[in-house]
C-alpha cells in the first residue's frame, strides 16, 4: 500500500458508529472536514476535533439498516466514509456503497495485508508537526504497532515543523539574493542538518535562526 496526502478542508466525512474507534476517526478528520457521525447511541466520548482545529463534529442519533445506507450518501455528499460499527453487515453495506459510488472509505473492522479495494483506505498513525506530518501503518497487519512507533517518532520529530518553516524561509532569503541552485541547495541541506539550528529550535526561534545565518554564511558568504 502506498500512502497519500488528502486535503480534506471544504469536505464531509461521514462516519457510522460511535464507539472509541468511530470517535477517534471522527475527531481526527474534523481537524478538517466537516463530520457526521450516525450512531443510536452517543456514551460519553470526545468529539472535539484533535489540535487545534475549530471545527466540529454533527452527531445524529439513527440507527441505519444497510438499506438506508445510500440516502446519507445522498444527503451528506461524502468525500470519506467510515464503517465503524459493530456490525459486519452493515459495515460490509456501507462499503459496498462507497465502492459503487466511487466514494474513499475506511473500515475499522478489517485488518490484515490481503489486497484492498483501491477505494477503501487504512487510515495511519500520525505525528504532526505542522506543517510535517509522519504517518505510519503495517499494512494493516499490527495497529498497535503503529501506535507504539507513532509514540517513539513524537519524540523524534519534535521541532521538525519549525526547521521546516525556517528552511522555507530560507530558500526564500536565498533566491532573493541571488544565490544559484546548487549553492542554495548545499546550504538548505547544512542547515537541516545542523545540530546547533535543531538546538537552537528547542530554544526558541532567535536562536535557530542566528544559528542558521551562521551555517548558510559558510557556503555563500555572510553578504546581506
Ligand atoms: C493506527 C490507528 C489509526 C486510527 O485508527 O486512528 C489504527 N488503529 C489504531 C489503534 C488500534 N487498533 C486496534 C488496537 C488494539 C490492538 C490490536 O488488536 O492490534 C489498537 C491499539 C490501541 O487501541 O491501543 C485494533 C484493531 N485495528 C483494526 C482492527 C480491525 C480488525 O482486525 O477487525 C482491530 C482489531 C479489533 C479486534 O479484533 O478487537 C483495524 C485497523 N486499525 C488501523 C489503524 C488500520 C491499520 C493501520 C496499520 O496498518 O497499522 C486498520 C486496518 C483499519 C483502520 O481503522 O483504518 C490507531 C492508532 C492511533 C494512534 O494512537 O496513533
Ligand atoms: N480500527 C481500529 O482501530 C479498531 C479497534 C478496535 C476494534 N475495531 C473494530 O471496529 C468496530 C468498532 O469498534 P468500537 O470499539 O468502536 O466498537 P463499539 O461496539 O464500542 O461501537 C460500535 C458503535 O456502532 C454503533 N452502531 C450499532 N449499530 C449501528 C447502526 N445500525 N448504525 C450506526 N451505528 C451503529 C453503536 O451504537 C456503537 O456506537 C469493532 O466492531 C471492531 O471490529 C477497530
Amino acid at each position: 500500500m502506498i500512502p497519500l496526502h488528502h486535503d480534506f478542508r471544504g469536505e464531509t466525512v461521514l462516519v457510522f458508529g460511535a464507539g472509541p474507534v468511530g470517535a477517534r476517526k471522527a475527531r481526527r478528520f474534523a481537524r478538517e472536514a466537516r463530520v457526521v457521525v450516525v450512531s443510536p447511541a452517543f456514551v460519553d466520548r470526545r468529539f472535539t476535533p484533535e489540535g487545534d482545529a475549530t471545527g466540529h463534529v454533527e452527531r445524529v442519533r439513527a440507527a441505519p439498516t444497510p438499506g438506508d445506507v445510500p440516502p446519507w450518501f445522498e444527503r451528506t455528499d461524502p468525500a470519506l466514509v467510515v464503517a465503524a460499527t459493530d456490525d459486519a453487515d452493515l459495515n460490509a453495506a456501507i462499503a459496498a456503497t462507497a465502492d459503487e459510488r466511487g466514494v474513499l472509505h475506511n473500515r475499522a473492522d478489517r485488518s490484515g495485508t490481503g489486497r484492498r479495494p483501491v477505494g477503501e483506505v487504512v487510515v495511519p498513525a500520525t505525528v504532526r508537526e505542522d506543517p510535517v506530518v509522519a504517518s505510519l501503518a503495517t499494512g494493516g497487519a499490527s495497529p498497535a504497532l503503529s501506535k507504539h512507533l507513532r509514540q517513539r517518532l513524537e519524540e523524534e520529530l519534535a521541532g521538525a515543523g519549525a526547521m521546516a518553516e525556517l528552511t522555507a524561509e530560507v530558500r526564500t532569503d536565498l533566491r532573493a539574493r541571488d544565490v544559484g541552485p546548487d549553492a542554495r541547495r548545499e546550504a538548505v541541506r547544512r542547515v537541516v542538518r545542523s545540530p546547533s539550528v535543531w538546538k537552537g529550535l528547542g530554544d526558541g526561534s532567535t536562536n535557530a535562526r542566528r544559528e542558521a545565518t551562521a551555517v548558510i554564511a559558510e557556503v555563500v558568504g555572510d553578504e546581506q
